[in-house]
């Protein structure tokens, strides 16, 4: 079996799909397994069907001997039952899978917001706990499968499993952070910045995440210190949260948002709203802009510390942040005013 052949769950996505195309450029032969088929590329096999689904993912498993997994229902989702059938559920089925088809390392898309409440985290290392009060479903089933994942490393079995914790991923063909940002700009909602402007975030550019996954999976040897472990992948140079929203929005040609509110004041509202929203579910579905865990990511420090992956992977961001925020903002002409 070469060690140069692999199969990317969720290779039709954001991440998944940037990470298809580099490591096609390094010479691996890429399966893609998805419930989508989003584009063709030479050289790459896709195979369509759900992760929960072990047959369906045999065949894709096929005399492959990495397993990237970087599937999982959109983090906005709030089908609960959703995220326990594909994040937890369908993790299970992964490592199942990978055992019967003697994959010899599996490589997760976890997240650093396993350790994030809600309260200030900074320069968080790995050995933070887990989150006792996870922000939301998508958050409580991510921490469910890094346990799995990394609970499977088994040197005996010679099946080796590593986590990669991304934090605020953007980059080009993001579906999430510009987009939602331009629309909540177009309905005039961002003229406000949520507590004193000072608070440092993570946003790591997609190609830099990628390094970090392929470089896991070169390094990952049964006699490496990777095994079982979580490494946190970032840009490595935290951004004021809101410095970065008004460089994009300013790049695309909208104003950045001037007045301050106080973070507590904003935060009670949307807990307000929230419960509103909660109380009408029955007779009306209601989503709310400003809901209790996008008024903490956006008032509160989060950024960590990627020492542990510099240390045993040799990790350093390709991209800096600034280049990074030029070739975005370059990719999206779709999305400039007047556009
Ligand atoms: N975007 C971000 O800022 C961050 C993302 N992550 C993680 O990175 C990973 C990739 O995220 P993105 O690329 O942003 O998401 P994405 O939504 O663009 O890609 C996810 C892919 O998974 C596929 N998928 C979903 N359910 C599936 C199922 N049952 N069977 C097979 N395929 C399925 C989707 O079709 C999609 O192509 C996820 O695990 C996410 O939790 C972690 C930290 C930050
Ligand atoms: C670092 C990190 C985890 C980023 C995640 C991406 C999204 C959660 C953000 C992308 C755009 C952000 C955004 C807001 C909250 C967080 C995001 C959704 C607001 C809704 C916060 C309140 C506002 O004033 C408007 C913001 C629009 C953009």
């Amino acid at each position: 079996m070469s060690s140069k052949r692999c199969t990317v769950i969720g290779g039709s996505g954001f991440l998944g799909r940037h990470l298809v195309e580099r490591l096609v450029d390094r010479g691996y032969t890429v399966n893609v397994f998805d419930i989508r088929q989003a584009y063709e590329l030479p050289g790459v096999t896709f195979h369509q069907g759900d992760l929960c689904d072990k047959q369906a993912l045999l065949v894709a498993l096929k005399d492959v001997s990495i397993v990237f997994h970087c599937a999982s229902p959109a983090p906005g989702s709030d089908d609960r039952a959703l995220f326990q059938r594909v994040n937890i559920d369908g993790t299970q089925t992964v490592i199942q899978a990978c055992h019967e088809a003697g994959v010899q390392k599996l490589i997760l898309t976890s997240s650093a917001s396993v350790v994030f409440e809600g309260t200030d985290i900074k320069n968080g290392r790995e050995d933070l706990p887990y989150a006792k009060k996870p922000i939301d479903y998508y958050t409580e089933t991510k921490i469910q499968q890094e346990k799995l994942v990394l609970e499977a490393c088994s040197k005996e079995k010679g099946f080796l499993t590593v986590a990669i914790r991304p934090h605020g991923i953007f980059g080009p063909r993001d579906p999430q952070l510009v987009p939602i940002l331009v629309d909540t700009a177009r309905r005039g909602k961002m003229k406000f910045i949520i507590g004193d402007g000072s608070n440092l975030v993570d946003f790591t550019y997609v190609e830099n995440v990628v390094h970090g996954h392929i470089l896991a999976a070169e390094h990952l040897k049964a006699d490496s210190p990777l095994c079982g472990q979580a490494y946190h992948i970032t840009n490595d140079e935290p951004v004021r949260f809101w410095d970065f929203m008004s460089q994009i929005l300013v790049g695309l040609g909208y104003s950045a948002p001037r007045y301050h509110l106080p973070y507590t004041l904003v935060y009670g509202i949307a807990l307000l709203l929230w419960l509103i929203a909660l109380v009408l579910r029955p007779l009306i579905r209601i989503k709310p802009t400003f809901t209790p865990m996008r008024v903490a990511l956006a008032g509160t420090h989060h950024y960590y510390s990627c020492t542990r992956a510099k240390k045993d992977m040799g990790y350093q961001p390709p991209v800096p942040l600034q280049e990074a925020i030029v070739r975005t903002v370059e990719s999206y002409p779709h999305l400039q005013k007047g556009a």
